[in-house]
């Protein structure tokens, strides 16, 4: 389970506090999609959710909105609200007209896909319209009209386009006519999944630039959803990296930037072309995220990890302190535990490689006898084979 609180709010004004969220699809093979995720979110900042497709990104998203359908199920953790003009509320406390009253005013969400989010049949005009209709019932025709205009001004769309339907723009404009939706009620925080992923890089940019301007302008808090580290380690304030459902690593988007501290976030990393910066050859990540309705024992990246050693497969660890970056940085990694760990992880982590060379290791393979020993006890793993990295002797393949 993650630590209690694993983003400190010390000096920080929230708006969203998620702890210990877990989600499950329940079915045959019930499905552990979301495991103890907690997070603030401050307001006005951009917390960027990055990891691979399947990891619970868009389950957290919907989670937090309380937009999850059956078999999705919150199983465990709470979503608090912290209104600057209000007390706090939890979500999981509000049903019927509440919580409709909470959606797009207090929180509201832009979907991947504008196609599908848009409703086809019907006009830009009617579908901004239909926002203020149901939540600001006390507007007359001329006003909504008044404001869907400048909604679309806001978004960079001229007028003429209210009677368009979605068929009739471009992906970018739709992607836009959907954040001028999300913003029409001036919420506090907008979650977006994926807004961008299926548009053109000069499109996207567009778009991105867009986002930040107005959230000057407005003063909104972003959760921003994508499986593009490197496009969240320029538009993010801080970034929580998923994987297996659960967050591996959280921080301060500069302090990742600067480096990453868990194996997963390091091979992420040279999995995308830095924006900024030289050129370097791509390379994904060996291997395929794990089954979450079968997650391994331990850690959920033992089988894709080069600094793999015996305890990871019994281990599911905390998230803990990354002790060679700035204080804000945590990894789920035991090579952070200073009791597993004393010397701290090994160089080539430290140097953000993810090609290592060492023995190969059993995927999801059993703890030996020297893992039996209680967390938090020193257990002589240092001459398993992260140790051989440690001591640099490692030899042979090079995954
Ligand atoms: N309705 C559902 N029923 C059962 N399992 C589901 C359902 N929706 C998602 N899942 C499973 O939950 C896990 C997390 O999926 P989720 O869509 O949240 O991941 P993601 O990171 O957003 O991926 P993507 O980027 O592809 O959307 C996956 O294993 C997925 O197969």
């Amino acid at each position: 389970m993650n630590m209690a609180d694993p983003a400190p709010a010390a000096g920080r004004d929230v708006v969203l506090s998620v702890r210990d969220l877990s989600v499950v699809y329940d079915g045959p093979q019930p499905v552990r999609a979301v495991r103890d995720v907690s997070f603030d979110l401050a307001r006005g900042e951009v917390l960027g959710i990055a990891g691979e497709s399947g990891c619970g990104k868009s389950t957290l998203a919907y989670a937090i909105t309380r937009l999850l359908k059956p078999p999705g199920r919150v199983t465990a953790g709470e979503v608090v609200f912290r209104p600057g003009d209000g007390p706090a509320v939890d979500l999981a406390t509000l049903h019927g007209e509440a919580l409709r009253r909470f959606r797009w005013n207090r929180v509201a969400m832009v979907f991947q896909g504008a196609m599908n989010a848009l409703n086809p049949v019907l006009s830009v005009r009617r579908q901004l319209a239909d926002v203020f209709t149901a939540h600001r019932p006390e507007l007359g025709r001329r006003d909504r009209e008044q404001r869907c205009r400048e909604l679309l001004d806001l978004v960079g769309i001229g007028p003429e386009r209210l009677s368009a339907y979605p068929h009739e723009l471009s992906g970018g404009m739709r992607q836009r006519v959907l954040i001028a939706m999300a913003m029409a009620l001036r919420p506090d925080v907008i979650v977006m999944d994926e807004p961008t992923t299926a548009l053109d890089v000069v499109v996207q940019r567009d778009i991105l630039t867009e986002i930040d301007r107005l959230r000057a302008r407005f003063g909104f808090a972003v959760v921003f959803i994508t499986h593009d580290l490197s496009l969240l380690l320029e538009i993010s304030d801080r970034l929580a990296v998923m994987y297996g459902g659960r967050i591996v690593e959280q921080g301060r988007a500069a302090d990742l930037y600067a480096s990453a501290h868990h194996p997963y976030t390091v091979g992420l990393l040279r999995s995308f072309p830095r924006l900024r910066g030289e050129r370097t050859v791509l390379h994904g990540i060996p291997g395929s995220p794990p089954d979450l309705s079968r997650p391994p024992a331990g850690c959920a990246f033992t089988a894709r990890c080069p600094y793999v050693f015996d305890a990871c497969h019994r281990l599911d660890p905390p998230l803990l302190p990354a002790t060679t970056g700035t204080a804000s940085t945590r990894a789920a990694c035991l090579h952070y535990d200073p009791v597993r760990r004393p010397d701290g992880p090994p160089p080539a982590l430290r140097a953000g490689d993810f090609d290592v060379p060492g023995e190969p290791h059993t995927p999801g393979g059993s703890a030996t006898a020297a893992d039996d020993v209680p967390p938090g006890t020193a257990d002589g793993d240092t001459n398993d084979r992260a140790g051989n990295v440690d001591g640099g002797t490692t030899t042979g393949e090079t995954r």
